[in-house]
């Protein structure tokens, strides 16, 4: 995904789902109302005012540039402060059987996601029944609770977007433009999936915090604390469709990632650091489904009664490191029950994910051949044999560490990003010519892998060949197998 959310440096741990925006900048707006009011008046005002208010807007120009689109309303717009581009807002209410969407972007690129995306009206997504119920949690606001058992690998609920921002806004636009283009973003959507957004999250557990807030600054709150961060569309052109336009065929014009938001049960999952589901983007439009969806999937059986969680950030960092990121993105101070140990099980969960950090990044230096391994990675003592004994690129053994990386993940309890650690074991075997330890890993791999990627996702096609033909790999018994680690290497850590 952007699951490459693996490896970061303690340092550079960052939010790798959601925008890690804060909650800051909330200044004072002339707009003063409560949500109650926002829910009532429909806010069709505010978009006069916002298109008025700023010296950068423009909001005569006609963006609805976008071919083979009828945009229920494409204003108002605000231009760039780095490029000739204006950034617009885009509403289709009529999308999934009219619950409507907001894009935020140019008008190219809004043409650009129509053609990837099927207006295929497509509202009931969600498995039926539920498998949760929505509960209030204690310390928590509300969450998901499982209503049933759900197996490890069943969907348990998807979702459209509401709100799609594309990220270039929040670098080339002034901060109260783009805050404003996000209030008549929302105020653009049908009633019902307005007020389903307001009734999103704020961050703040007091009301009078929040109901003091002028629509813009709710609405950029409720965005800061729900959102989540996708890569581009896949830039492969799509066979004709009855619903594509005539660009269907064009890569994306900017190739920038997306801010979003989405009004649904979503984003009630609350965050825990080793979660019991996952999520992944679905964007099958051309394929008669529903357009771009969000997937909510079990990593780890759930029984009835357990909440069900997703994590909202790397979950490879120190619970010092996690528990900073949590409360300066998202407000809150993280109680879950990895960040609830005490004493020494605190340290020894940090102990291991600075291990699984540093195998890992040992282990890609080793396929990439990378020269840092080389120069002796110090820390906490760990050191490939082979590299200390001068020997070639890629010629560690580095079965027994990428074992040693599955052993930490399962002890973790990272079932969500285990396929990774499979694959990585399943090409250090194949380098090692041992077919039948391929095999299992490469096959492990793909399930666990599937379970969170989805069934066609690239990403698992190198490991689906893998598991059928071991010898098939590149990298197939590249290594003399008696080049092991040196001796003494495994003491040190
Ligand atoms: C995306 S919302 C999740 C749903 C939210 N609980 C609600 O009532 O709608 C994110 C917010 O939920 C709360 N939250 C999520 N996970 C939490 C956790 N592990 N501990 C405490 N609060 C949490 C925080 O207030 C956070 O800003």
């Amino acid at each position: 995904h952007e699951k490459e959310h693996i490896i970061v440096d303690e340092a550079n741990n960052h939010a790798y789902d959601h925008k890690a925006c804060g909650p800051e900048g909330l200044g004072d707006d002339p707009l003063r109302s409560s949500a109650a009011d926002i829910l009532a008046t429909g806010e069709t005002d505010a978009l006069t005012y916002y298109a008025g208010n700023s010296a950068n807007s423009h909001p005569q120009e006609d963006p609805n540039t976008s071919p083979g689109h009828n945009w229920s309303s494409t204003n108002p717009c605000f231009n760039s402060i780095v490029s000739n581009d204006a950034f617009c807002v885009f509403t289709d209410t009529s999308y999934a059987n009219d619950e409507g969407i907001s894009f935020i972007t140019t008008a190219q690129r809004a043409a650009y996601l129509i053609s990837l995306l099927s207006f295929t009206p497509h509202s009931n997504i969600t498995s039926s029944p539920a498998k949760y119920t929505i509960s209030s949690i204690p310390g928590k606001g509300l969450g998901l609770i499982a209503s049933t058992r759900i197996p490890r690998g069943s969907v348990i609920l998807s979702s459209h977007p509401t709100l799609m921002i594309d990220y270039r806004v929040f670098d080339e636009l002034l901060r109260t433009d783009h805050i404003s283009l996000q209030a008549a973003a929302i105020s653009s959507l049908p009633p019902a999936h307005r007020s389903a957004f307001f009734n999103l999250s704020t961050q703040s557990k007091n009301a009078s915090v929040t109901g003091g807030l002028s629509r813009i600054a709710l609405t950029d709150t409720i965005i800061t604390t729900n959102a989540f961060d996708i890569p581009a569309p896949p830039p492969r052109p799509r066979p004709p469709s009855p619903h594509s336009s005539p660009l269907h065929n064009q890569i994306d014009p900017n190739d920038a990632p997306w801010h979003t938001v989405f009004a649904s049960s979503i984003s009630r999952l609350n965050h825990d650091c080793r979660p019991n589901a996952d999520y992944r983007w679905d964007w099958n439009s051309n394929k008669g489904g529903p357009g771009l969806v969000q997937v909510i999937t079990a990593v780890k059986d759930i029984l009835p009664g357990e909440e069900i969680t997703i994590s909202y950030i790397n979950p490879l960092g120190s619970r010092k490191a996690r528990q900073k990121l949590l409360s300066t993105a998202w407000g809150f101070e993280c109680s879950c029950e990895l960040c609830s140990r005490s004493g020494g099980r605190v340290e020894e969960a940090d102990w291991r994910v600075r291990l699984i950090r540093k195998v890992w990044r040992l282990l890609k230096e080793g396929q990439d051949g990378g020269s840092e391994v080389e120069r002796g990675e110090e820390e906490g003592g760990w050191k490939m044999g082979s590299r200390e004994r001068g020997e070639g690129k890629g010629e560690g053994d580095g079965t027994k560490a990428a074992e040693l990386m599955v052993s930490l993940y399962e002890m973790e309890g990272l079932w969500g990003t285990i396929h990774e650690a499979y694959a990585m074991a399943a090409r250090e075997h194949s380098k090692a010519g041992e077919t039948w330890m391929v095999m299992k890993w490469a096959a492990l791999a793909v399930e666990f892998g599937t379970m969170v990627l989805g069934e066609g996702d690239e990403a698992l096609r190198e490991m689906k060949g893998l598991a059928r033909n071991p010898c098939g790999h590149g990298a197939w018994s590249s290594r003399n197998k008696s080049e092991g680690y040196g001796e003494g290497d495994e003491e040190g850590w």
